[in-house]
């Protein structure tokens, strides 16, 4: 092990887990440093010209202060891209691309998508990318997200329609346009807040994450009554779901007349995906 290894090794031991500390360790060490990942295997030692010792000492300080590394680096893979990130977003998340795939490879021929509480745009953006002969909009209540959501959709070359909408409230007109919604809306319940991390509860968005104890399923059973306004005949409705609640998300939409709902598990075995149509 070399000097700098060492110090970011010693600087984060106690708040992060060993292997994350590998991880973090390597990534800080090639990605953002730019050092040799050999010269950092061999053990070799290596001296940090002034800019980058400063860099280092930064790294550390924000990361022994529980802010994600993603806020850090500005940014977060997603499907292949970087997608621009900052405390007011929610970092997008690797369950997430699964439900894109499943959208794209579905609706291949879908005219007009909707993606209702976009956050970082991620899966709006992502998904424009995917079906290039497709019409993508996206919602979100937050002014921060939508912005940030913006500065991916140019940064990106897509071509996504952001609009600030609360869902929850009644307000705009509505015709049925939509083949397929897709949403990922806040669904932690109050209660599961003692199991997260500080560094999801200090930074990430309060407004992106979580829903009332006594009514966590408000954001599904609201999409799946506007979805029988919005959604064409036979459009198609995909939710991602917290993994405690497929069961009753799904019937939700088999009261809402929706048929052949599904719930579909992610790479962990988890109830994640609910997809129903219209
Ligand atoms: C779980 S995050 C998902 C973000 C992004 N789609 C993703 O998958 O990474 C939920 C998003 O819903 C937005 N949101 C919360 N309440 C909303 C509301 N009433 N109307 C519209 N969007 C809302 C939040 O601002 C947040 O961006």
């Amino acid at each position: 092990m070399n000097r700098i290894t060492n110090y970011i090794r010693q600087s984060l031991q106690d708040i992060y887990p060993p292997e994350e500390v590998k991880a973090l360790t390597m990534l800080i060490c090639c990605d953002m440093l730019c050092l040799d990942a050999l010269d950092i295997y061999l053990g070799k030692d290596m001296i940090l010209s002034e800019c980058k010792e400063r860099e280092l000492e930064n790294i550390i300080f924000r990361l022994q202060k529980n802010e994600p590394i993603q806020y850090i680096r500005g940014f977060a893979e997603f499907d292949g891209r970087r997608f621009k990130v900052a405390p007011g977003v929610l970092i997008p998340r690797p369950e997430t691309m699964e439900l894109v795939d499943l959208v794209a490879r579905e609706n291949a021929n879908a005219c007009r998508l909707l993606d209702i509480g976009t956050g970082s745009g991620c899966i709006a953006i992502s998904l424009d990318k995917k079906l290039p002969d497709a019409k993508v909009e996206a919602w979100d209540i937050s002014e921060d997200a939508l912005a940030i959501a913006r500065e991916n959709n140019k940064e990106l070359a897509a071509d996504v329609t952001f609009l600030q909408r609360n869902v929850l409230s009644n307000d705009w007109g509505k015709t049925p346009s939509f083949d397929v919604i897709v949403s990922n809306p806040p669904y932690v319940t109050e209660a599961e807040k003692k199991e997260m991390d500080a560094n999801v509860l200090d930074w990430e968005p309060e407004l992106a994450l979580f829903v009332p104890d006594d009514d966590p399923l408000r954001f599904y059973r609201r999409i799946a009554d506007l979805g029988r306004e919005l959604l064409l005949p036979g459009g198609k409705l995909y939710f991602e779901i917290n993994q405690a609640y497929g069961r009753e998300t799904a019937h939700i939409l088999e009261m809402n007349q929706y048929h052949d709902v599904r719930v579909i598990r992610d790479i962990f075995g988890k109830d994640r995906i609910v997809t129903a149509n219209r």
